[in-house]
């Protein structure tokens, strides 16, 4: 039995925050805002997981009014969240993943964000790509006001 789930998140950047994006910290000039590290890749993976087993979404599993997620590293959330989807007897087939940001080129970081949801969702790198688009200026992400992105999760039942 397949299930298929889909997530789309947006973080503000500003100046004076580290930018964290698919588990890789990366060189800018400003980062995300978030009550956590504001890993939008991140985010959007695990709700995208969240979709597809029908438990809603990161906000109503780590509420962003609970101290204990302040600044929270989202690749432990994204473990527990894979932890649900392993109780719940899936595997992943695989994840399709888009950044939506006009600055910086993600295209040098990509292998490795590859490699770390490869490794939180316990699968080959094979299973998982991830892909950038700017708007070409158009909009919040075009005027480099936040980034977003957009995920699609394939689970397959263990045998
Ligand atoms: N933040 C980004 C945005 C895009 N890329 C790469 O550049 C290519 C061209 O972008 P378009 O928006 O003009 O389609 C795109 O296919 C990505 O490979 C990037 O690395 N970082
Ligand atoms: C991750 C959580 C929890 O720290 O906070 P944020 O970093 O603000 O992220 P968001 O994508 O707005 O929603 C989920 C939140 O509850």
């Amino acid at each position: 039995m397949f299930r298929i789930g889909q997530g789309f998140d947006v973080h503000q950047l500003t100046e004076g925050r580290p930018l964290i994006i698919g588990g890789i910290e990366i060189p800018y000039e400003k980062g995300l805002i978030g009550h956590s590290d504001a890993d939008v890749l991140l985010h959007t993976v695990a709700d995208a997981c969240l979709g597809a087993i029908g438990e809603g979404d990161i906000g109503r599993h780590f509420p962003d009014t609970d101290p204990e997620f302040k600044d929270a590293d989202s690749a432990k959330l994204l473990e527990n969240v894979w932890q649900l989807v392993k109780d719940k007897g899936y595997e992943l087939v695989n994840a399709d993943c888009t950044i939506i940001a006009q600055k910086p080129k993600m295209a040098p970081y990509i292998g490795q964000m590859r490699e770390r949801i490869a490794q939180l969702l316990e699968t080959e790198k094979e299973n998982i790509n991830v892909k950038a688009t700017t708007t070409e200026k158009l909009g919040f992400t075009g005027r480099g006001e936040g980034i977003a992105s957009q995920v699609a999760v394939l689970l397959k039942k263990k045998d």
